[in-house]
């Protein structure tokens, strides 16, 4: 088993100078004297085999370089290894994303050099992990917040918009209160069986989304529950009017807002196929089922 780290780094995400930020980490890595190896990621996803290839090699301390998306696909690669526990695994971030969401949940700055600090100082949470379930039968894990909707249709006009900058965010939030059609989402959990007009159906181990707004209700990473927002059948105007909510989470109290927390969820849209995404990333349209894998990977947090 090797005590170094092993860095995977994405550089095409975000929109600062990637060579610059990159000389950046090395200095401040070899100033903490932090051994490590690093390679750079050559697709999208690539992450993935990337990740697997370290963990067989004998590397336990993985550094995700990038936004949310490498993140989520580093621990797409860990989750769907069977070589060790992922609990053995322990995953540091260095943030250089566009909408950095899962680092605000534990007040990691966007920041390299607080970031490197932070890392050095190794302070662990064992956190769960969510596993989504799409019609065609194909898993996809997610470390910070899953949705089907609004969100989704977001994510999915995000990517012609990212070369943009945190603004990005907002530009895609606005364009999808414009054109975004709301449809009727069936949901099962426990023991309920909701049908519901819904503007999105959020699902969060973490707190924050779409460039820092917070649908999650009292998020705790690792008590085995998925926090489930469902957020009905909520217009233009109530969204513009409570857009400050959508930031500092009191959205949640809204009537047209419903919380819970559970296990388990089945999301079946009618007479549509919504965008799923999970830390904003697509991955799939239409049926969910949501499950929590509760304790799963050591993160390095502030
Ligand atoms: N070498 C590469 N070429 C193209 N795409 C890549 C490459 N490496 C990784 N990717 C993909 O790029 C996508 C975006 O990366 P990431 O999310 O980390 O950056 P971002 O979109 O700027 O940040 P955020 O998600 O925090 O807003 C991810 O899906 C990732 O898998």
């Amino acid at each position: 088993m090797s005590n170094s780290w092993f860095l995977i780094a994405n550089p095409t995400s975000g929109n600062r100078n990637f060579s610059k930020q990159w000389s950046k980490i090395q200095q401040l890595l070899k100033l903490k004297k932090i051994d490590y190896y690093f390679v750079f990621t050559q697709f999208s996803k690539h992450e993935i085999e990337l990740v697997q290839a370290a963990i067989q090699k004998g590397f336990r301390t993985i550094i995700s370089i990038g936004g949310d998306g490498t993140l989520h696909h580093v621990v797409n690669g860990i989750m769907l290894q069977t070589y060790i526990k992922t609990s053995d695994i322990t995953i540091g971030v260095i943030p250089l994303g566009t909408g950095n969401d899962w680092i605000k949940t534990y007040n990691i700055p966007n920041n390299i050099e607080k970031a490197i600090e932070i890392i050095h100082q190794k302070k662990t949470i064992l956190q769960d992990i969510g596993v989504l379930e799409t019609e065609n039968k194909k898993v996809h894990y997610f470390n910070n917040v899953a949705g089907l909707g609004y969100d989704g249709y977001i994510v999915n006009k995000l990517k012609s918009l990212k070369k943009l900058g945190g603004i990005s965010y907002v530009l895609a939030g606005i364009y999808g209160l414009l054109f975004y059609k709301k449809s009727t989402f069936k949901m099962s959990f426990d023991d309920k069986k909701l049908e519901e007009s819904c503007l999105m159906t959020v699902i969060g181990i973490c707190q924050f989304s779409g460039g820092g707004m917070q649908f999650t209700k009292n998020v705790n990473p690792s008590d085995g529950l998925l926090d489930i927002t469902i957020a009905k059948n909520l217009t233009f105007f109530d969204m513009v009017f409570n857009l400050p909510k959508l930031y500092s989470g009191k959205i949640v109290n809204h009537k047209k807002v419903e919380t819970y927390k559970t296990k388990e969820i089945t999301i079946i849209p009618q007479n549509s196929k919504p965008f799923i995404q999970a830390d904003g990333e697509l991955i799939g349209t239409g049926k969910v089922t949501v499950k929590i894998i509760e304790k799963a990977i050591n993160f390095i947090i502030n």
